[in-house]
């Protein structure tokens, strides 16, 4: 397999909590342009695998090949109420750093923040403060951050619970607007709706990948 084709490719990944197995030797590939559903009841190793793949968890053994920048949307993020930032100011951030950030002029920075608001349809909350949206709100910001940062891997943690049916499509459709523009895609997806909707999926059972 040429490793140049696929946007990230993990090898034999194996991480447990002390004694307690998450993940026993998972493979996986994210292509570009594709949105890939990661399935599996609770306790699979879901989030786990999200985070190892996008670096803030170091995997006990195996690789992870990143070809782009990665965004990672996590579950109920929050900023401290002694930092209040506002919608704008966190996807402002996407622009301070990411490979391709240097590159661009304040100008050109500011054009980037605006268009990514537009692109998750957050331009008329851009100035309320980003504790205040909703569940799906932040999700859509830290995506925004992403596309702000011209990152091409999205990684989402989407969580179980808490993000109403209309909220969730709205993501949905969204990520599959980035997947278009040929960017690789990654959910971890409770519901039947988003599994059946993804190019891919891939299922996982006690740490184990079993399609
Ligand atoms: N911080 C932790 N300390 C100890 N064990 C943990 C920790 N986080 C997760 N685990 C355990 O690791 C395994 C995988 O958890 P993980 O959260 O990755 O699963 P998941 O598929 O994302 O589950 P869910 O759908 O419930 O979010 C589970 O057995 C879980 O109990």
């Amino acid at each position: 397999m040429n490793s140049s084709h696929s946007a990230l490719r993990a090898r034999n990944l194996h991480f447990s909590f002390g004694d307690r197995p998450a993940l026993m030797g998972l493979d996986l590939d994210l292509e570009w342009g594709k949105v890939t559903a990661i399935a599996g009841p609770n306790g699979a190793g879901k989030s786990t695998l999200i985070e190892i793949l996008a670096g803030v968890r170091k995997a006990d053994r195996g690789v992870v090949e990143r070809n782009d920048d990665v965004a990672l949307v996590v579950q109920r993020l929050s900023s401290p109420d002694s930092l209040p930032l506002t919608v704008r100011d966190v996807v402002t951030m996407g622009t301070w750093g990411g490979a391709r950030a240097g590159k661009r002029s304040a100008t050109e920075r500011k054009a980037g923040v605006s268009e990514a608001l537009a692109r998750v349809q957050l331009t008329e909350l851009a100035s309320s403060p980003f504790n205040a949206l909703s569940g799906g709100q932040r999700q859509r910001a830290l995506l925004a951050q992403g596309i702000a940062r011209r990152a091409r891997i999205f990684l989402l943690d989407e969580p179980a619970a808490g993000l109403d049916a209309e909220s969730r499509q709205r993501t949905r459709a969204m990520l599959a607007a980035e997947a278009a523009r040929g960017a690789a895609v990654a959910c971890v997806s409770h519901d039947d709706e988003a599994i059946d909707a993804a190019d891919v999926v891939v299922r996982l059972e006690g740490g184990r990948r079993v399609s």
